[in-house]
Protein backbone atom coordinates (compact mmCIF):
# COMPACT_ATOMS: atom_id res chain seq x y z
CA UNK A 1 0.00 0.00 0.00
CA UNK A 2 1.47 2.98 -0.83
CA UNK A 3 0.58 6.04 0.66
CA UNK A 4 0.01 9.96 -0.84
CA UNK A 5 -1.29 13.46 0.42
CA UNK A 6 -3.72 15.52 -1.04
CA UNK A 7 -4.00 19.18 0.23
CA UNK A 8 -7.67 20.32 -0.85
CA UNK A 9 -8.65 24.15 -0.96
CA UNK A 10 -11.53 26.22 -2.18
CA UNK A 11 -10.24 27.19 -5.95
CA UNK A 12 -10.54 30.22 -7.91
CA UNK A 13 -11.69 30.95 -11.51
CA UNK A 14 -9.25 29.76 -14.10
CA UNK A 15 -8.91 33.46 -15.33
CA UNK A 16 -10.73 37.40 -14.42
CA UNK A 17 -12.64 37.19 -17.81
CA UNK A 18 -16.41 37.08 -17.11
CA UNK A 19 -16.71 34.16 -18.51
CA UNK A 20 -14.57 31.66 -16.31
CA UNK A 21 -15.52 33.95 -13.03
CA UNK A 22 -19.16 32.69 -13.86
CA UNK A 23 -18.13 29.12 -14.34
CA UNK A 24 -16.41 28.87 -11.33
CA UNK A 25 -19.27 30.45 -9.17
CA UNK A 26 -22.13 28.41 -11.41
CA UNK A 27 -19.86 25.15 -9.69
CA UNK A 28 -19.27 26.58 -6.73
CA UNK A 29 -22.80 28.07 -5.66
CA UNK A 30 -24.76 25.03 -7.24
CA UNK A 31 -22.92 23.44 -4.56
CA UNK A 32 -25.74 21.69 -2.34
CA UNK A 33 -23.48 22.23 0.80
CA UNK A 34 -23.21 25.74 -0.07
CA UNK A 35 -26.51 27.14 -1.07
CA UNK A 36 -28.76 24.33 0.61
CA UNK A 37 -32.14 24.54 -0.66
CA UNK A 38 -33.96 22.45 -3.41
CA UNK A 39 -32.13 22.12 -6.75
CA UNK A 40 -35.02 24.10 -8.25
CA UNK A 41 -34.69 26.67 -6.13
CA UNK A 42 -31.10 26.83 -5.62
CA UNK A 43 -30.83 26.84 -9.56
CA UNK A 44 -33.54 29.91 -10.02
CA UNK A 45 -31.71 31.65 -7.31
CA UNK A 46 -28.34 30.95 -8.52
CA UNK A 47 -28.81 31.14 -12.74
CA UNK A 48 -31.34 33.63 -12.32
CA UNK A 49 -30.58 35.79 -10.14
CA UNK A 50 -27.04 35.40 -9.19
CA UNK A 51 -25.36 35.00 -12.21
CA UNK A 52 -27.08 37.71 -13.75
CA UNK A 53 -24.56 40.50 -12.34
CA UNK A 54 -22.39 38.85 -9.73
CA UNK A 55 -19.70 37.12 -12.32
CA UNK A 56 -18.89 40.88 -13.52
CA UNK A 57 -18.48 42.40 -10.43
CA UNK A 58 -16.06 39.19 -9.18
CA UNK A 59 -14.46 39.51 -11.96
CA UNK A 60 -13.35 43.49 -11.54
CA UNK A 61 -12.42 42.01 -7.94
CA UNK A 62 -10.58 39.55 -9.11
CA UNK A 63 -8.53 41.51 -11.27
CA UNK A 64 -7.55 43.99 -7.87
CA UNK A 65 -6.12 40.98 -6.52
CA UNK A 66 -4.61 38.57 -9.50
CA UNK A 67 -0.87 37.75 -9.92
CA UNK A 68 1.04 37.58 -12.80
CA UNK A 69 1.37 33.54 -12.47
CA UNK A 70 -2.33 34.12 -11.43
CA UNK A 71 -4.69 33.21 -8.34
CA UNK A 72 -3.41 33.95 -5.36
CA UNK A 73 -4.87 31.24 -3.71
CA UNK A 74 -4.02 28.44 -6.30
CA UNK A 75 -0.30 29.86 -6.56
CA UNK A 76 0.28 29.88 -2.89
CA UNK A 77 -1.10 26.60 -2.41
CA UNK A 78 0.80 25.50 -5.18
CA UNK A 79 4.30 27.16 -2.92
CA UNK A 80 3.22 24.96 -0.11
CA UNK A 81 2.87 22.01 -1.62
CA UNK A 82 6.64 22.22 -2.69
CA UNK A 83 7.41 23.30 0.53
CA UNK A 84 5.86 20.21 2.28
CA UNK A 85 7.07 17.92 -0.57
CA UNK A 86 10.37 18.35 0.45
CA UNK A 87 9.99 17.85 3.69
CA UNK A 88 8.33 14.22 3.39
CA UNK A 89 8.91 10.67 1.77
CA UNK A 90 5.56 10.45 -0.24
CA UNK A 91 4.00 12.30 -2.86
CA UNK A 92 2.08 15.38 -2.15
CA UNK A 93 -0.41 16.82 -4.41
CA UNK A 94 -3.34 19.72 -4.42
CA UNK A 95 -6.50 20.21 -5.65
CA UNK A 96 -9.16 22.11 -5.57
CA UNK A 97 -12.67 21.94 -4.78
CA UNK A 98 -13.83 23.97 -7.38
CA UNK A 99 -11.93 24.95 -10.67
CA UNK A 100 -9.05 23.92 -11.39
CA UNK A 101 -7.08 21.85 -10.58
CA UNK A 102 -9.95 19.62 -9.54
CA UNK A 103 -9.95 16.84 -6.69
CA UNK A 104 -10.64 14.51 -9.73
CA UNK A 105 -6.90 15.68 -11.02
CA UNK A 106 -5.10 15.42 -7.96
CA UNK A 107 -6.46 12.09 -7.13
CA UNK A 108 -5.82 10.81 -10.94
CA UNK A 109 -2.14 12.62 -10.16
CA UNK A 110 -1.80 10.83 -7.27
CA UNK A 111 -3.11 7.00 -8.36
CA UNK A 112 -0.85 7.44 -11.30
CA UNK A 113 2.10 7.45 -8.66
CA UNK A 114 0.99 4.49 -7.59
CA UNK A 115 -0.67 5.75 -4.29
CA UNK A 116 -3.33 3.44 -3.29
CA UNK A 117 -3.75 5.18 0.39
CA UNK A 118 -4.22 8.97 0.34
CA UNK A 119 -4.19 11.25 3.31
CA UNK A 120 -6.91 14.21 2.80
CA UNK A 121 -6.03 17.45 3.91
CA UNK A 122 -8.99 20.52 3.70
CA UNK A 123 -7.20 23.62 3.98
CA UNK A 124 -9.65 24.77 6.44
CA UNK A 125 -8.68 25.00 10.18
CA UNK A 126 -12.58 25.08 11.55
CA UNK A 127 -15.01 22.40 9.62
CA UNK A 128 -18.10 23.76 7.54
CA UNK A 129 -20.38 21.97 5.74
CA UNK A 130 -20.22 24.32 3.20
CA UNK A 131 -16.26 23.45 3.13
CA UNK A 132 -14.52 20.47 4.74
CA UNK A 133 -18.29 18.54 4.32
CA UNK A 134 -18.64 19.10 0.91
CA UNK A 135 -14.61 18.14 -0.02
CA UNK A 136 -14.63 15.06 1.67
CA UNK A 137 -18.45 14.13 0.19
CA UNK A 138 -17.31 14.82 -3.14
CA UNK A 139 -14.06 13.02 -2.95
CA UNK A 140 -15.82 9.91 -1.45
CA UNK A 141 -17.86 9.61 -4.53
CA UNK A 142 -15.03 10.14 -6.87
CA UNK A 143 -13.46 6.73 -5.08
CA UNK A 144 -16.52 4.96 -5.04
CA UNK A 145 -17.10 5.80 -8.94
CA UNK A 146 -13.23 6.28 -10.25
CA UNK A 147 -10.81 5.01 -7.81
CA UNK A 148 -12.17 2.07 -6.27
CA UNK A 149 -8.41 0.94 -5.30
CA UNK A 150 -7.77 3.90 -3.41
CA UNK A 151 -8.52 4.56 0.60
CA UNK A 152 -9.02 7.82 2.42
CA UNK A 153 -7.91 9.23 5.70
CA UNK A 154 -9.50 12.54 6.60
CA UNK A 155 -7.30 15.61 8.58
CA UNK A 156 -10.11 16.73 11.14
CA UNK A 157 -10.33 20.29 11.56
CA UNK A 158 -7.22 21.87 13.43
CA UNK A 159 -8.53 25.23 14.54
CA UNK A 160 -7.37 24.30 18.10
CA UNK A 161 -4.31 22.21 17.23
CA UNK A 162 -1.33 23.62 19.89
CA UNK A 163 0.92 23.16 16.42
CA UNK A 164 -1.95 25.37 14.40
CA UNK A 165 -2.26 27.64 17.30
CA UNK A 166 1.36 27.90 17.79
CA UNK A 167 2.28 28.88 13.88
CA UNK A 168 -0.80 31.20 13.42
CA UNK A 169 0.26 33.36 16.74
CA UNK A 170 3.67 33.97 15.69
CA UNK A 171 2.76 34.66 12.25
CA UNK A 172 0.51 37.67 14.10
CA UNK A 173 3.20 38.89 16.16
CA UNK A 174 5.98 38.64 13.40
CA UNK A 175 2.87 40.88 11.36
CA UNK A 176 3.00 43.39 13.99
CA UNK A 177 6.13 43.61 15.61
CA UNK A 178 6.77 47.08 14.04
CA UNK A 179 3.78 48.17 13.50
CA UNK A 180 1.12 50.17 16.08
CA UNK A 181 -1.70 48.63 17.02
CA UNK A 182 -4.47 48.85 19.84
CA UNK A 183 -7.13 46.09 18.30
CA UNK A 184 -6.93 43.22 16.47
CA UNK A 185 -10.16 41.60 14.79
CA UNK A 186 -10.60 38.05 13.91
CA UNK A 187 -12.58 38.06 10.77
CA UNK A 188 -13.81 34.66 9.81
CA UNK A 189 -15.63 33.83 6.59
CA UNK A 190 -19.18 34.09 7.53
CA UNK A 191 -21.98 30.66 6.86
CA UNK A 192 -25.73 31.51 7.00
CA UNK A 193 -27.02 30.51 10.93
CA UNK A 194 -28.69 27.66 9.20
CA UNK A 195 -25.96 25.57 8.61
CA UNK A 196 -24.56 26.05 11.89
CA UNK A 197 -28.03 24.51 12.97
CA UNK A 198 -28.20 21.51 9.91
CA UNK A 199 -24.01 20.40 11.90
CA UNK A 200 -25.55 20.03 15.15
CA UNK A 201 -24.91 16.40 15.36
CA UNK A 202 -27.36 16.65 18.61
CA UNK A 203 -30.08 18.74 16.79
CA UNK A 204 -30.82 20.88 19.99
CA UNK A 205 -27.21 22.47 21.11
CA UNK A 206 -27.04 25.06 18.78
CA UNK A 207 -28.66 28.15 19.33
CA UNK A 208 -26.67 31.01 18.07
CA UNK A 209 -27.33 32.72 21.91
CA UNK A 210 -23.86 33.84 22.29
CA UNK A 211 -23.57 31.32 25.11
CA UNK A 212 -23.87 27.05 23.33
CA UNK A 213 -20.23 28.33 21.99
CA UNK A 214 -18.56 28.27 24.97
CA UNK A 215 -20.61 25.31 27.00
CA UNK A 216 -18.99 21.82 26.21
CA UNK A 217 -21.19 19.59 23.43
CA UNK A 218 -20.47 16.56 21.05
CA UNK A 219 -22.10 19.42 18.83
CA UNK A 220 -18.58 21.14 18.60
CA UNK A 221 -16.64 18.55 16.48
CA UNK A 222 -18.81 20.13 13.55
CA UNK A 223 -19.35 24.00 14.88
CA UNK A 224 -18.04 26.07 12.97
CA UNK A 225 -18.91 29.05 15.02
CA UNK A 226 -17.63 27.13 18.00
CA UNK A 227 -14.20 26.53 16.01
CA UNK A 228 -13.98 29.98 14.87
CA UNK A 229 -14.21 31.38 18.88
CA UNK A 230 -12.03 28.86 20.18
CA UNK A 231 -9.29 29.93 17.58
CA UNK A 232 -9.33 32.97 18.02
CA UNK A 233 -9.29 32.00 22.12
CA UNK A 234 -6.87 30.35 22.19
CA UNK A 235 -4.46 32.62 20.05
CA UNK A 236 -5.34 34.98 22.46
CA UNK A 237 -4.06 33.21 25.03
CA UNK A 238 -1.10 32.37 23.20
CA UNK A 239 -0.02 35.82 22.52
CA UNK A 240 -1.50 36.69 26.07
CA UNK A 241 -4.07 39.41 24.73
CA UNK A 242 -5.94 41.76 27.07
CA UNK A 243 -9.56 41.52 27.18
CA UNK A 244 -11.35 44.42 25.41
CA UNK A 245 -7.70 44.50 22.70
CA UNK A 246 -9.54 42.17 20.50
CA UNK A 247 -12.50 40.01 19.05
CA UNK A 248 -14.29 38.05 16.20
CA UNK A 249 -16.42 38.86 13.66
CA UNK A 250 -17.71 37.24 10.00
CA UNK A 251 -16.98 37.99 6.62
CA UNK A 252 -18.35 38.03 3.23
CA UNK A 253 -22.35 37.28 3.11
CA UNK A 254 -24.31 37.09 0.44
CA UNK A 255 -27.94 37.14 0.04
CA UNK A 256 -30.80 38.42 2.81
CA UNK A 257 -31.03 35.84 5.52
CA UNK A 258 -29.14 35.88 8.85
CA UNK A 259 -25.24 34.69 8.47
CA UNK A 260 -23.14 34.37 11.57
CA UNK A 261 -22.71 38.19 13.54
CA UNK A 262 -21.04 40.15 14.19
CA UNK A 263 -20.39 41.17 10.85
CA UNK A 264 -17.03 42.07 10.07
CA UNK A 265 -17.68 45.01 7.45
CA UNK A 266 -20.44 46.54 10.29
CA UNK A 267 -17.64 45.97 13.17
CA UNK A 268 -14.61 47.54 11.32
CA UNK A 269 -17.45 50.73 10.46
CA UNK A 270 -18.27 50.70 14.38
CA UNK A 271 -14.45 50.26 15.59
CA UNK A 272 -13.63 53.36 13.47
CA UNK A 273 -16.16 55.45 15.45
CA UNK A 274 -15.76 54.61 18.44
CA UNK A 275 -11.64 55.14 18.51
CA UNK A 276 -10.23 52.27 17.86
CA UNK A 277 -7.71 53.79 15.34
CA UNK A 278 -5.20 51.41 14.80
CA UNK A 279 -6.59 48.15 13.87
CA UNK A 280 -5.10 44.76 12.77
CA UNK A 281 -7.09 42.34 11.05
CA UNK A 282 -6.47 38.87 10.85
CA UNK A 283 -8.60 36.31 8.90
CA UNK A 284 -7.86 32.68 10.39
CA UNK A 285 -10.80 30.68 8.24
CA UNK A 286 -8.26 30.86 5.32
CA UNK A 287 -4.98 29.49 5.04
CA UNK A 288 -4.13 30.99 1.45
CA UNK A 289 -4.17 34.66 0.69
CA UNK A 290 -7.45 35.28 -1.31
CA UNK A 291 -10.04 37.41 -2.56
CA UNK A 292 -11.42 37.02 1.15
CA UNK A 293 -8.55 38.23 2.73
CA UNK A 294 -6.91 40.33 0.09
CA UNK A 295 -9.43 42.17 -1.50
CA UNK A 296 -12.40 42.19 0.89
CA UNK A 297 -11.01 42.74 3.84
CA UNK A 298 -7.24 44.28 2.79
CA UNK A 299 -8.96 47.05 0.05
CA UNK A 300 -12.86 47.33 0.45
CA UNK A 301 -12.08 47.09 4.83
CA UNK A 302 -9.18 49.07 5.00
CA UNK A 303 -11.15 51.91 2.39
CA UNK A 304 -13.74 51.55 4.79
CA UNK A 305 -11.74 51.92 8.22
CA UNK A 306 -9.74 54.85 7.21
CA UNK A 307 -12.92 57.02 5.93
CA UNK A 308 -14.43 56.46 8.86
CA UNK A 309 -11.34 57.93 11.01
CA UNK A 310 -9.55 55.31 11.48
CA UNK A 311 -5.60 56.06 10.84
CA UNK A 312 -4.07 53.19 10.74
CA UNK A 313 -4.95 49.25 9.44
CA UNK A 314 -3.04 46.30 8.80
CA UNK A 315 -3.87 43.13 7.26
CA UNK A 316 -1.98 40.39 8.48
CA UNK A 317 -0.95 37.93 5.99
CA UNK A 318 -2.60 34.13 5.66
CA UNK A 319 0.15 31.17 6.85
CA UNK A 320 0.36 30.79 2.77
CA UNK A 321 3.31 28.98 2.45
CA UNK A 322 5.47 30.41 5.81
CA UNK A 323 8.45 27.50 6.88
CA UNK A 324 6.76 27.03 10.24
CA UNK A 325 3.20 26.51 8.71
CA UNK A 326 4.84 23.61 6.11
CA UNK A 327 6.89 22.25 8.85
CA UNK A 328 3.67 21.56 11.00
CA UNK A 329 1.91 19.76 7.81
CA UNK A 330 4.73 18.14 6.75
CA UNK A 331 5.20 16.58 10.62
CA UNK A 332 1.66 15.65 10.55
CA UNK A 333 1.84 14.01 7.76
CA UNK A 334 5.08 12.03 8.73
CA UNK A 335 3.03 11.35 11.56
CA UNK A 336 0.36 9.30 9.19
CA UNK A 337 2.79 7.75 6.93
CA UNK A 338 4.33 5.95 9.91
CA UNK A 339 1.22 4.47 10.93
CA UNK A 340 0.47 0.77 9.63
CA UNK A 341 -3.09 1.08 9.57
CA UNK A 342 -4.88 4.32 8.18
CA UNK A 343 -5.96 6.48 11.41
CA UNK A 344 -7.30 9.44 12.01
CA UNK A 345 -5.05 11.36 14.17
CA UNK A 346 -4.56 14.95 14.42
C1 LIG B 1 -13.64 29.28 5.54
C2 LIG B 1 -13.79 29.25 4.31
C3 LIG B 1 -15.04 29.55 3.58
C4 LIG B 1 -16.37 29.38 3.93
C5 LIG B 1 -16.94 28.85 5.22
C6 LIG B 1 -17.14 29.83 2.81
C7 LIG B 1 -18.53 29.82 2.75
C8 LIG B 1 -19.26 30.40 1.72
N1 LIG B 1 -18.80 31.16 0.66
C9 LIG B 1 -19.85 31.58 -0.12
C10 LIG B 1 -19.79 32.37 -1.28
C11 LIG B 1 -18.61 32.86 -1.89
N2 LIG B 1 -17.34 32.70 -1.41
C12 LIG B 1 -16.46 33.21 -2.32
C13 LIG B 1 -15.08 33.23 -2.25
C14 LIG B 1 -14.34 32.53 -1.30
N3 LIG B 1 -14.82 31.82 -0.22
C15 LIG B 1 -13.78 31.25 0.45
C16 LIG B 1 -13.84 30.46 1.60
C17 LIG B 1 -15.01 30.11 2.26
N4 LIG B 1 -16.29 30.23 1.83
C18 LIG B 1 -12.57 31.62 -0.23
C19 LIG B 1 -11.20 31.17 0.14
C20 LIG B 1 -12.93 32.42 -1.30
C21 LIG B 1 -11.97 33.11 -2.28
C22 LIG B 1 -11.64 32.30 -3.50
C23 LIG B 1 -10.59 32.96 -4.35
O1 LIG B 1 -10.55 32.63 -5.56
O2 LIG B 1 -9.77 33.76 -3.92
C24 LIG B 1 -17.21 33.72 -3.45
C25 LIG B 1 -16.61 34.21 -4.77
C26 LIG B 1 -16.15 35.56 -4.79
C27 LIG B 1 -17.25 36.55 -4.82
O3 LIG B 1 -17.99 36.60 -5.80
O4 LIG B 1 -17.38 37.26 -3.82
C28 LIG B 1 -18.55 33.51 -3.17
C29 LIG B 1 -19.72 33.87 -4.04
C30 LIG B 1 -21.02 31.03 0.46
C31 LIG B 1 -22.42 31.22 -0.12
C32 LIG B 1 -20.65 30.31 1.61
C33 LIG B 1 -21.46 29.56 2.58
C34 LIG B 1 -22.64 29.15 2.43
FE1 LIG C 1 -16.81 31.89 0.43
Amino acid sequence: MKKGVLLVNLGSPDSTEVKDVKRYLDQFLMDERVIDVPYLVRAFIVRGIILRTRPKKSAEAYKRIWWEEGSPLIVLTERLQKKVQQLVDIPVSIAMRYGNPSLEAGMRELASQGVTEILLVPLYPQFAMATTETILVLAEKLRSTKFPNIRFTEIPAFYSHPDYVRVLSESIKEALQEKDWNHILFSYHGVPERHIKKSDITKSHCKIDGQCCQSSSPAHQYCYRHQCYETTKQVAEYLGLKEGTYSTSFQSRLGRDPWLQPYTDQTIENMAHQGVNKLAVVTPAFVSDCLETLEEIGMEGKDEFLENGGSEFHLIPCLNDRNDWAQVLSRWVSEWAAEPESVTHV
